[in-house]
């Protein structure tokens, strides 16, 4: 990863269709690479996308002494695990200052704690989307052991007791994906069995413990999705290939019925995406499964004048409607013909990047209530947590300011589905989540121009020591 766009100028109106390729899991490939930390031997990742969140978490292992080999176009990524105190302490202020790119960093205080014995509880960036706190993080590492050595305004330092990490029973008051992360990250090596109770049990999360058994763990999946974990001494490296992307794989989908096209997503696994399958069946969009990956496809393109219906659904975790999903077909249902209505009960403040879809003329309105489902944990507490979608509404180019990854997409395929021209700036977060992004609307057939591109923010260890915002570099014709 090394040039991104961040400016673009795009003209609306034209339907997406062709092939994109989605590779590994955004939500995955990264914690993988933290797991392999934690071996005594090399792991090697396969299937690995070319995405900033890859890079952070490479530039955050390698200040810490550990060694990474990726080949782009392979997707084969290989990491040499041999982390070290005085490398960390030496890169300290990087680590600290570097950590704020993304959600993944907190992930690595289990691991480092085994092989350093003292971790750094690290600033955390992400989209913008609720509060995002990491008490539950903060609470299982006191039950493993973790004792703060420092907390002050410079932060907070964990380190390892005499006696070492041991196994703890860990109840979730929600299924945090990462917090059930956190505690498979670090019960693996504690000494004797974790059990977590209200686990996630996100495919991502069943991946991230493929990969730990490979490595050697003892991790037991129950049916009230309790997870048993039986520390062991020792974890080697792994082989294994992510699972694909499904949040990239609906993004396009959505995408397809937005701009009234036909998408065929290369990768795309069906048996992670049923929920979101259902919903974009009864919009009335089309999907075909194919052993290669799945075509989504917008009536339209096969009975001139069909529209798209409406729908009520709310997210939820695991096996429910994932919800970063919602965002980009959001986007579509401003096109459908009736109110449908979206209750989001992950996230508290997921419904922000609407703004920008109402200066396009979209039809939505945001409310505090618990609209088409049962009251969730957001209820009574004020947050703009439900939306109504009215259309179809006809969209208008407007100057757009990405605000985060799920919302930056769905910005871009409203400008792309709108009529006239928008320009959009910050479109580097889309990097987070969406390599080769530039080829992928070119292979689909949108009409664009890029307008400035940006560097990554990741400096190698050995280049530039401090985190340095790069130029952004205006594009000549
Ligand atoms: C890098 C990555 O994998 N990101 C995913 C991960 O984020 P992430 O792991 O941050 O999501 P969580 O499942 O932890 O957060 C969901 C909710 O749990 C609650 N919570 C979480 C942790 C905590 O310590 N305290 C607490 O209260 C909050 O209400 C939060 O809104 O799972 C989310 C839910 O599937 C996805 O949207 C993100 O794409
Ligand atoms: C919320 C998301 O990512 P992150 O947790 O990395 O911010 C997302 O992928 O939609």
């Amino acid at each position: 990863m090394t040039e991104n766009i961040s400016k673009l100028r795009i003209e609306g109106g034209t339907p997406l269709v062709g092939e994109v390729h989605v590779r590994g899991a955004k939500n995955l490939v990264p914690k993988a690479m933290v797991a392999a930390l934690h071996g005594s031997t090399p792991s090697t990742l396969r299937n690995v996308p070319d995405l900033s969140d890859v890079e952070i978490v490479t530039t955050l292992v390698e200040l810490h002494g550990a060694k990474v080999d990726y080949d782009r176009d392979a997707g084969v990524l290989t990491l040499n695990p041999a982390q070290d105190a005085t490398t960390a302490a030496k890169n300290a202020e990087e680590i600290q200052l570097f950590g704020g790119n993304s959600r993944i960093p907190i992930l690595m205080v289990g691991p480092l704690l085994h092989t350093l014995g003292t971790a750094r509880i690290p600033n955390l960036g992400g989209c913008k989307i609720g509060d995002r706190p990491i008490d539950y993080h903060m609470a299982a590492l006191r039950k493993f052991g973790a004792v703060v050595e420092k907390d002050d305004e410079t932060g907070t330092t964990l380190i390892v007791p005499e006696e070492g990490l041991k196994g703890a029973e860990i109840v979730l008051n929600y299924p945090s994906v990462g917090a059930t992360e956190q505690v498979l990250l670090t019960g693996v090596r504690a000494k004797g069995k974790t059990i977590l109770r209200n686990a996630a049990i996100e495919p991502e999360i069943i991946d991230l413990i493929a990969v730990l058994q490979k490595m050697g763990a003892i991790i037991f999946i129950n049916e009230d999705r309790t997870i048993v974990i039986e520390g062991v001494d020792e974890l080697t490296g792994y082989d294994h290939t992510s699972l694909p992307d499904r949040n990239e794989s609906a993004s396009w989908a959505s995408a397809a019925l937005a701009t009234g096209g036909d998408i065929f997503v290369r990768g795309a696994d069906q048996k992670d995406m049923t929920a979101f399958l259902n919903q974009f069946r009864k919009m009335g969009g089309l999907y075909e499964v194919t052993a290669e990956g799945i075509r989504f496809t917008h009536p339209a393109q096969h009975t001139p004048g069909a529209q798209l219906k409406p729908i009520v659904f709310e997210t939820n975790v695991h096996p429910g409607f994932m919800t970063d999903w919602q965002q980009p077909l959001v986007v579509a249902l401003t096109q459908a013909k009736g109110a449908s209505i979206v209750h989001e009960t992950v996230y508290e403040e997921r419904f922000g990047f609407t703004n920008a879809l109402k200066q396009m003329g979209a039809d939505i309105v945001v409310m505090r209530d618990c609209v088409g489902g049962a009251p969730c944990r957001f209820e009574g507490k004020g947050y703009g947590h439900s939306a109504i979608i009215s259309g179809p509404t006809p969209l208008t180019g407007a100057d757009i300011e990405v605000p985060d990854l799920r919302g930056g997409f769905s910005h871009i395929i409203a400008a792309l589905a709108a009529k006239g021209t928008s320009h959009v700036s910050g479109v580097e977060l889309i990097a987070r989540g969406y390599e080769n992004f530039e080829e992928k609307l070119k292979s689909l057939g949108a009409n664009f121009e890029v307008l400035a591109r940006k560097a990554s923010k990741a400096p190698k260890p050995d280049a530039a020591i401090v985190v340095v915002e790069p130029e952004e570099v205006e594009v000549q014709d």
